[in-house]
């Protein structure tokens, strides 16, 4: 069975009545009726049905076809795989911007084996006898840089012999002569003057053998070259410091000469990742490179000797593609972009593709392909595949869609492939990818639970019982973890034009909530908060709440401190709230009610269009109520208390007084029935 069958199952209010008891005497709010929401076609069912498959018939992932080329073996970026395929064909460069793990060095991997057949080049750095601090470059076709570089090799080492020969004879002739005159010192004496005259005037061949800079076979393929997180010398080539710099004991200085990353990627691609981390004058070489197509090398260090030294423009025509998620944007050279733009493509990847037959074909093709390419693990059975397509649902964290971040779903398929062949087993079945989950957690989702742990010791999470002004509410740590974060409210008598005290970060949020609520709180209570100072505290941490998820939690912590009625602890919720009283979607609502249940906490409000997103495992499915909700005064019923509930429902109609909502929700309207 589903998750969200199970969500919605007990998404009725009805449940409500079976949550535990709340607090001696008071009466539990009635809940209100609900309509059941669809329930979306569950995998485990399924799982072994081929149609389910997308109608591919398989007993191990092994039988699989995967495609040779990388290109075809790109899933669920349709887009991004046309525009890479069109811009191979143009030579135009591309900027890919998207989440991590979703297939941009893939693409820019398949691009260099799209590129149209070219020769590829040789590059070899030459002395110049007239400017030694000028190498000379020279570019000759792939595979004859070695032949060069081995016959100028043989060449030096030739005359050395010969001139070693020769100086040998004339020592002995010395040596001799000096023994038979008797002037033996005086020989020793010449011999080594005439070594040390040898040693420091005679050109020194095999340092002058020309350099192979940039060498290709002839039978290559356009090059692929990662450049992400070069430093400048990395990226545009450098010149190596020469300690000896006289003396005859000197490198010369075409033999210290280094390609950079753009110089290898000639003729090919240069990918860069994070391209905002590149310091801006990187990026500003990178754009002349780009523009010349060809760009000296000169040492990158100041104080280096290598700073002394410029060779001849060497060639760099490549093709970038750079990447990064949306903040690269914003760090980029704006000319280095509009030139990536003028001369070429920008490509959005997709965070997560349609759940259908088709692309749950695609996914276990990516197992397939996950597995090949790890070699060691064994191929997956329709048990754990379909297990790893669940994962794959959850991780969306939106209806009917299936994740794309697909290096983190091939760490599952990994970690889960190392749990069968440590046991021996010939493949890998549902158990291993279970257990793998376990073992697979993130960093966030274990920090999360450190934390329920550590504030538990102090008595920090409070999860039954009642409380004024202090609320459940739920936030998203890092990606793929929840954490319950309780917050308190404080209303005081305002001495001035009434403020929102909170610290930090938190003051923003709290501010931005309750100023939107603020319209809400005075139909509500009648009390207009410029006259009161509100206090509110995020209890534990503030981290990695974004405020708007928050809204809803703040809004009822407010109200219940200045109304003074209690809270019901085993409630925690998540939503947004509109000025209206809308209660409006969110992200994360799985890790969050996830969270609650790990918390101990048995009724989790959310927005309903949230609904299908909730996708919780299955060891937390009868831990947890989930109750749906549209607008604020369902929030209220479920989570306050009142001493009298008559007043209270009073003023739960005067919310949504005068306001014109095409549709009152339908939970009051069959309550007050
Ligand atoms: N769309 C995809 N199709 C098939 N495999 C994918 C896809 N996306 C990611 N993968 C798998 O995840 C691995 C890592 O993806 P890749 O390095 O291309 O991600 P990225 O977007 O470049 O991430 P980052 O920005 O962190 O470098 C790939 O080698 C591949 O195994």
């Amino acid at each position: 069975m589903d998750d969200t069958d199970s969500a919605a199952g007990r998404a009725g209010g009805a449940d409500l009545g079976t949550a535990p008891v709340i607090s001696p005497g008071v009466q539990e709010p009635e809940t209100p009726a609900r309509e059941e929401p669809a329930v979306p076609k569950t995998y485990a069912s399924d799982s072994f049905d081929p149609e389910f498959f997308g109608g591919i018939q398989f007993d191990t992932t092994a039988d699989i076809v995967i495609p040779p080329s990388l290109i075809d073996q790109v899933i669920g970026q349709e887009h991004a795989v046309e525009v890479i395929k069109k811009a191979a064909t143009q030579r135009r460069h591309v900027m890919m911007i998207g989440s991590p793990g979703t297939g941009k060095s893939m693409l820019a991997k398949a691009m260099s084996e799209l590129l149209p057949k070219e020769e590829m080049q040789d590059i070899l750095t030459y002395p110049n006898a007239e400017d030694s601090n000028n190498p000379i470059i020279r570019v000759v076709p792939a595979g004859r840089g070695k032949e060069i570089v081995a016959a100028h090799r043989a060449e030096a080492r030739k005359r050395v012999s010969s001139r070693n020969t020769m100086l040998m004879v004339l020592i002995l002739g010395i040596l001799l002569f000096a023994f038979f005159s008797g002037q033996i010192l005086m020989g020793l004496f010449i011999v080594i003057i005439l070594l040390m005259a040898f040693r420091t005037m005679m050109p020194r061949d095999e340092a002058m053998v020309p350099k192979l800079i940039v060498s290709n076979k002839p039978d290559s393929k356009a090059p692929f070259v990662d450049g992400t997180g070069s430093h400048a010398g990395a990226l545009l080539g450098d010149v190596r410091h020469d300690p000896f710099q006289s003396g005859g004991l000197e490198t010369p200085a075409h033999d210290r000469v280094e390609a950079g990353a753009i110089h290898r990627a000639h003729k090919g691609v240069l990918f860069i990742d994070e391209i905002n981390t590149l310091e801006l004058s990187s990026q500003q070489s990178l754009l002349t490179a780009l523009q010349e197509g060809e760009f000296p090398i000169t040492g990158q260090s100041d104080r280096s000797s290598g700073a002394m030294v410029r060779t001849e423009p060497v060639p760099c025509r490549f093709i970038m593609i750079a990447a990064g998620n949306l903040d690269a944007m914003q760090g980029m050279h704006p000319a280095l972009r509009s030139r990536i733009r003028g001369y070429g493509y920008e490509v959005y990847m997709s965070e997560t593709m349609d759940d259908t037959p088709a692309n749950r074909a695609r996914l276990v093709r990516f197992i397939a392909q996950e597995v090949q390419n790890d070699g060691k693990i064994p191929h997956f059975d329709p048990s754990a595949v379909s297990e790893i397509l669940r994962e794959a649902r959850r991780r969306s964290g939106r209806k009917g869609h299936l994740t794309l971040k697909l290096r983190d779903l091939g760490g599952l398929v990994r970690v889960a492939g190392d749990l069968a062949r440590q046991a021996g087993d010939p493949a890998t079945t549902m158990k291993h990818v279970v257990d793998a989950k376990q073992i697979a957690r993130s960093v966030e989702d274990q920090i999360s639970d450190e934390y329920i742990r550590r504030t538990r010791d102090y008595d920090l999470t409070i999860v039954s019982g009642t409380l004024v002004g202090r609320v459940n509410g739920l936030a998203v740590v890092g990606n793929d973890a929840g954490s319950v974060l309780p917050i308190t409210a404080e209303v005081t008598p305002s001495q001035g034009a009434g403020a929102v005290i909170a610290t930090g970060l938190l003051k923003e949020i709290a501010q931005e909530s309750i100023k939107n609520v603020s319209a809400l709180i005075k139909k509500f209570s009648g009390t207009d908060i410029r006259k009161v100072d509100i206090h509110v505290q995020f209890i534990g941490t503030y981290n990695g709440v974004e405020g708007d998820s928050a809204s809803v939690t703040v809004a009822t912590a407010v109200i219940s401190a200045l109304e003074d009625i209690p809270v019901r602890q085993d409630v925690a919720m998540t939503g947004s709230l509109s000025v209206r009283g809308d209660v409006l979607p969110i992200g994360g609502v799985t890790y969050k009610i996830e969270a609650a249940a790990k918390a101990g906490i048995h009724t989790v409000i959310i927005p309903q269009s949230n609904l299908d997103d909730v996708l919780i495992e299955e060891r937390y499915r009868e831990m947890v109520t989930i109750i749906p909700v549209t607008r604020i005064e369902e929030v209220l019923k479920y989570a306050l208390v009142p001493q009298d509930k008559e007043a209270f429902e009073k003023k739960l109609g005067l919310i949504g007084k005068h306001m014109e909502i095409p549709k009152m929700p339908e939970a009051a309207e069959k309550a007050e029935a």
